[in-house]
């Protein structure tokens, strides 16, 4: 059995620490509120977050977080991209012993186009951590909670430690692979919040599934070309972190980017539609992030670029499919082979 700390208890970070609970782990579940840590102490529920799961009673929150991270052998952050910073920075302060650095979050910082490893690392201490492992995959906190059949990648730069992590999820229902591209494992799992989004609004403006079929298919090509560019390998993007997240993102009745991009093609601006959703909907500023990659690196991403102008210069929906179904006549696979062409040739 091993001490852990959650790191956020959002619904993803609740629904990770009962499967580390299941597994027989000590968890502790930090939230930066007191009041939330109350709620779940006391009601053994995280109403705002997954309410429709009773918490097992030894599962225990935390609001302290010095408290919290004491003599634990891993730290889980399972927080919005947008609060990474800010945690490690506290948890720099109170961790005072080496452990097992572990992240779920699926973004990319749009200030720094940085992944989220590549934040944690300019932030934490380097002799707090071996490696950071990123644990992604087709993996909604709403199925995973009631005990669902799923499956994630851990990947790290030190695969050991990617075994780590493996060791401390895997069970029966949640099982756990391992994967040596950190980058492609990242970058899947961001990138796929943007097509999410571009699926909801295709459903929103009643369009089928054969244009949700393209958008996943040509939306795929796009992350593969930016994320081979970027140092991934291109097989990571046919994996449970690519296109196992985007499947599941892109059809899930629980995705919130889906829902968002819903909301969007109804009319709702994107300020009244975040705040209807009270969850985070990592895809907005995972497409301003990728839309300042591709200009800076040069990478064709229609899509992306669609989806970013419905987002932030108030584009119509209808207007940017036409435009995307009217571009320059190509072969499917162009720029992919151009780009694998080139990397093998090197
Ligand atoms: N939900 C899911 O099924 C999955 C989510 N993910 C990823 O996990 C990450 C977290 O998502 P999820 O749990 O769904 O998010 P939620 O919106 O459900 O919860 C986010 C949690 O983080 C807290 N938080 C926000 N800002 C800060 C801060 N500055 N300091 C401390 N805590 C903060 C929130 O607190 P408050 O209540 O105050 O807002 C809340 O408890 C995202 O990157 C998401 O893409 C990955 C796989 C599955
Ligand atoms: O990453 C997820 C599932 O794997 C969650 O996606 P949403 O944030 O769109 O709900």
């Amino acid at each position: 059995m091993d001490k852990v700390a959650v790191l956020g208890a959002g619904s993803w970070g609740t629904a990770l620490a009962m499967v580390l609970n299941e597994n027989g782990h000590d968890v502790r579940l930090w939230t930066h509120l007191k009041e939330h840590a109350e709620e779940i102490n006391t009601t053994n529920k995280n109403q705002s977050y997954l309410p429709e799961v009773t918490l097992p009673s030894n599962l225990v929150a935390f609001n302290d977080l010095k408290e919290a991270l004491q003599n634990v052998t891993s730290v889980i952050f399972v927080l919005p991209t947008s609060a990474i910073r800010d945690v490690c920075r506290q948890v720099a302060k109170v961790l005072d012993h080496k452990v097992t650095i572990i992240h779920g979050t699926k973004g990319i910082e749009p200030e720094t186009l940085k992944r989220i490893s590549e934040m944690m690392e300019e932030e934490l201490p380097k002799h707090l951590f071996d490696e950071i492992v990123v644990l992604s995959g087709p993996s909604h906190a709403e199925e995973v909670s009631v005990k669902h059949p799923t499956t994630v990648t851990a990947s790290s730069k030190n695969i050991k430690e990617a075994e780590k992590a493996q060791d401390l999820f895997i069970n029966q229902y949640f099982r756990v692979y391992t994967s040596p591209d950190m980058v492609g494992v990242e970058l899947g799992g961001s990138l796929k919040n943007i097509i999410a989004l571009g699926a909801g609004i295709s459903d929103g403006l009643g369009y089928g599934d054969n244009a949700k079929a393209a958008l996943m298919t040509r939306g795929l090509a796009e992350i593969a070309r930016l994320g081979t560019t970027m140092g991934a390998d291109p097989l990571t993007f046919v994996g449970l972190s690519g296109i196992g997240d985007l499947i599941v993102t892109c059809t899930s009745v629980h995705s919130r980017n889906w829902k968002a991009g819903n909301l969007l093609a109804g009319g709702k601006g994107l300020n009244d539609v975040l705040e209807q959703m009270g969850m985070v909907v990592e895809g907005v500023r995972t497409t301003e992030a990728a839309y300042h990659l591709a200009t800076t690196q040069d990478i064709e991403m229609p899509i992306t670029k669609g989806i970013y102008k419905i987002l932030f210069e108030d584009a119509d929906p209808k207007e940017i499919v036409d435009q995307l179904m009217t571009r320059m006549r190509r072969h499917e696979m162009e720029d992919l082979s151009a780009i694998l062409s080139d990397r093998y040739r090197t």
